[in-house]
């Protein structure tokens, strides 16, 4: 089965048309038709980009599949205009062994709607204790190569420099929830300042992520390991970041649509919806993280989609469980956010959201450019479409949904796997139903 996309914008080298056959790209330029039996899209003033990948996910499968399963997960990425997500081991039971890890691969191939890639666990059971199988996972058939607590910050300086040392022969990343746990307990749930106090809400200070980055870049020089932030979230946090990189220190970071641009005041109504981890914090760190994704300092955006049953989330502020869906709203948020304001442009977008992240975590056949041979992963975006985000125009089983009733500019209108549609106008596609037998070797 082929594929051609008629005229699609293709990153500033103007107007294009795309055929993908046997699930990989065959041909760019002006093509007026494939072979017999080729689906054809009008792609008239819609933006291909090299199909997306999330650093950040969590798919609850194993142990909740009543908040989202590896399959809904998928789903909501395929209609976000991803290919590919690495799912954050934080299950149960944690993804910490090479079994653990396969598993849930296996779940992913079986859904066939993106790519998932486990992250396995640095610490056994994310106790922060002992290390997990790393080198096992790592030369499983999952192929780890990002490693993470998430949830929980690895805040033993040895178990961190151990973990780092251990992934060098593999490239491996520790990607670190940068969270002193003794400066921001499992409690404390909104920004520490003048209006954690006034609501009367625990808070967590900005310095309680500061000092693990200050400490994180530090072990990362002394080891030669690579460390990422996940979700940074404080302007100070940027300081520490750019002066490592300045001095040659292997650092990424990630930041979170989120965290660009919804601020701390949203807390002011105890709604839940917006309690996350980390907090949300005020405009002018939401400012300093816009300026430093534009600039580069900060190399990924990541979703972090915390889908929660309603039974954990409609709770009282103090007691909710952290996290919010994001899947499905993260490229129109960049495209509105960042785009329309002239801070990123669209090849921008495909470095920070599919060849960066897809370069972090070593997925060889994802991230790539949109050029024959490459593999025929695309994504296409109506940069002009305006919607109002409604939580139940969803296919995340997550109703925690911190976008519900904004307005976005920019809408998915497809997502193409080696060469299938598995979305379009943010539905499975039909295509997608088919079995998933197209393997493409990288
Ligand atoms: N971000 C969150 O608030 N929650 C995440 C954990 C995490 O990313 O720290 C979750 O698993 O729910
Ligand atoms: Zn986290
Ligand atoms: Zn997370």
């Amino acid at each position: 089965m082929s594929l051609l996309i008629k005229g699609a914008d293709l990153l500033g080298q103007g107007r294009a048309d795309i055929l993908i056959d046997g699930g990989r790209i065959t041909q760019v330029g002006s093509i007026h038709s494939g072979p017999d039996g080729t689906q054809v899209i009008d792609a008239d003033g819609l933006v291909a980009l090299p199909g997306l990948v999330d650093l950040h996910t969590h798919l609850r499968e194993p142990g909740r599949e009543d908040a989202e399963t590896v399959a809904t997960g998928s789903a909501a990425a395929a209609a976000g205009g991803y290919t590919a997500v690495l799912a954050m081991a934080n299950t149960d039971p944690v993804t910490d062994t090479a079994e653990a890890a396969e598993h849930v691969f296996d779940l992913g191939r079986r859904a066939g709607l993106v790519d998932v890639v486990p992250v396995g666990a640095v610490s056994k059971g994310l106790a922060g204790q002992e290390l997990a199988e790393l080198g096992l996972m790592a030369r499983s058939r999952a192929r780890v190569r990002i490693f993470s607590d998430d949830g929980r910050c690895v805040h033993d300086a040895r178990l961190m420099r151990r973990a780092l040392d251990y992934l060098k022969p593999f490239g491996g990343l520790v990607s670190q929830h940068a969270q002193d746990p003794r400066l921001a307990d499992a409690n404390a749930c909104c920004h520490e300042g003048e209006l954690s106090g006034r609501l009367g809400l625990p808070g967590w200070p900005g310095a309680a992520e500061e000092v693990i980055v200050a400490r994180d870049v530090m072990l990362a020089r002394h080891t030669g390991g690579r460390v990422h932030v996940a979700h940074v979230s404080t302007a100070g946090s940027l300081e520490v970041i750019r002066w490592a990189k300045a001095a040659g220190i292997q650092v990424t970071a990630e930041v979170t649509p989120h965290h660009l641009l919804l601020t701390t005041d949203l807390l002011t109504g105890y709604d839940p919806t917006f309690k996350v981890n980390p907090p949300l914090r005020p405009s002018e760190d939401a400012h300093a993280l816009r300026e430093a994704l534009a600039d580069g300092t900060i190399d990924v955006v990541a979703t972090d989609h915390a889908p929660h049953a309603r039974n954990d989330k409609e709770h009282a502020f103090v007691t909710a469980a952290f996290g919010m869906v994001g899947l499905e709203t993260a490229l129109p948020v960049i495209s509105t956010v960042m785009v329309r304001e002239g801070l990123l442009t669209w090849a921008d977008v495909a470095r920070v959201m599919s060849a960066t992240p897809a370069r972090l975590a070593q997925l060889e056949g994802q991230g790539r450019p949109l050029e024959a041979g490459e593999p025929g992963n695309v994504t296409l975006l109506d940069p002009a479409a305006v919607h109002t985000v409604n939580r139940d125009d969803s296919l995340s089983q997550g109703r925690n949904n911190p976008w519900h009733g904004r307005e976005l500019t920019g809408k998915v209108v497809a997502t193409v796997l080696r060469g299938r549609v598995t979305a379009r106008d943010g539905q499975l596609a039909e295509s997608a139903d088919e079995p998933f037998d197209k393997e493409v070797s990288a």
